[in-house]
């Protein structure tokens, strides 16, 4: 398990991490999301102690993670870093024989390369890949020699809708395999669709800590919608902050949560068959929204 307890990291007058305590469970797929600034790769270098100093305590295992043999950890840094006038086999190898990997077969090393769908050949050399391709190798590197934790900072960043899916899935499936993975996004869609425990800071400080259905059910359930051909404006009343209609779907933001069951009432009363009313808690993308927007 990983515990970063009451870690504070300043430049100058800069805090960059401000008493930031959470944990990491063994095989969790953890998410940190926050806003260029937020001070997301500050935390991912005080975990792999970049930094001469910080205040607060970090250990994975009751260890700090920089006693742990290099192989048992992967990095993905936010600032890329290969090569780029080595051969792509090359660039692999090279990590690989550095993460103390003892063999690494032709074989698995061209399933590696498909699996990442890497437009490119293997005696390609770095610069000769798109940016999304290179970015794939490098997270590649990160990857192929099992490591028991793995971090990765932005792993999506720069890439598009497909390869976002398919790194997604890539990451899931080494999950599965036991790896413990830490990784940072701007986007609350990559997050949600991937981790199983988040964080969220803010300028420098935790400001959401949980699953994603923990955090998304702390919050009421004030919005409504509602299918209906039939107009439903007669039910505004002053129970209801905002009433909007787009096409046959209607949005209901209410002052109360509890309020949902009279209008459910009324509406089956008055025109019967409802084909569509939920009453979900905000999206992970609307609660980062409102943190965006709050004063912490
Ligand atoms: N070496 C440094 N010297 C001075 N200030 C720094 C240094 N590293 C980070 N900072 C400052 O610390 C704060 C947090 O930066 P950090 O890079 O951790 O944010 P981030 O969440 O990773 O942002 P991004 O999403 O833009 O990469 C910022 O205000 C940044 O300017």
């Amino acid at each position: 398990m990983l515990k970063v307890n009451n870690v504070t990291k300043s430049f100058g007058d800069v805090t960059a991490l401000d008493h930031v305590t959470f944990e990491v469970g063994d095989g969790e797929l953890f998410g940190v999301i926050g806003q260029n600034g937020a001070g997301k790769s500050t935390l991912f270098r005080c975990i792999m102690d970049f930094y001469s100093k910080y205040d607060g305590e970090i250990t994975y295992n009751d260890k700090k993670f920089s006693k742990l043999a290099l192989e048992k950890i992967g990095f993905l840094p936010e600032e890329r870093s290969l090569d780029p006038k080595r051969k792509v086999e090359d660039q692999i190898r090279y990590f690989a024989k550095l993460n103390k990997m003892k063999f690494l077969s032709d074989t698995k090393l061209k399933e590696w390369f498909d699996y990442f769908e890497i437009d490119g050949k293997l005696s390609s050399k770095i610069k000769e890949l798109s940016k999304g391709n290179q970015q794939k190798v490098q997270l590649l590197c990160s990857l192929i020699y099992k490591p028991e934790f793995v971090i990765l900072d932005e792993p999506f960043s720069g890439l598009d809708p497909y390869n976002i899916r398919l790194l997604q899935s890539i990451i899931k499936d080494i999950n599965k395999e036991g790896t413990t993975i830490m990784f940072s996004s701007h986007n609350m869609e990559n997050v949600e669709s991937l981790c199983n425990k988040l964080i969220m800071l803010k300028k420098g400080k935790i400001v959401l800590n949980g699953s994603p259905s923990e955090i998304r059910n702390s919050y009421e359930r004030k919005k409504l919608i509602v299918e209906s051909d039939k107009d439903l404006f007669f039910l505004n009343d002053e129970n209801i902050e905002i009433l909007s209609q787009d096409g046959n779907m209607w949005t209901f933001i209410l002052k109360d949560e509890d309020y949902a069951k009279v209008i459910f009432r009324k509406i089956v009363d008055e025109i019967g068959f409802v084909p569509y009313f939920d009453q979900s808690p905000p999206s992970l993308n609307e609660i980062f929204a409102r943190k965006v927007k709050e004063n912490v």
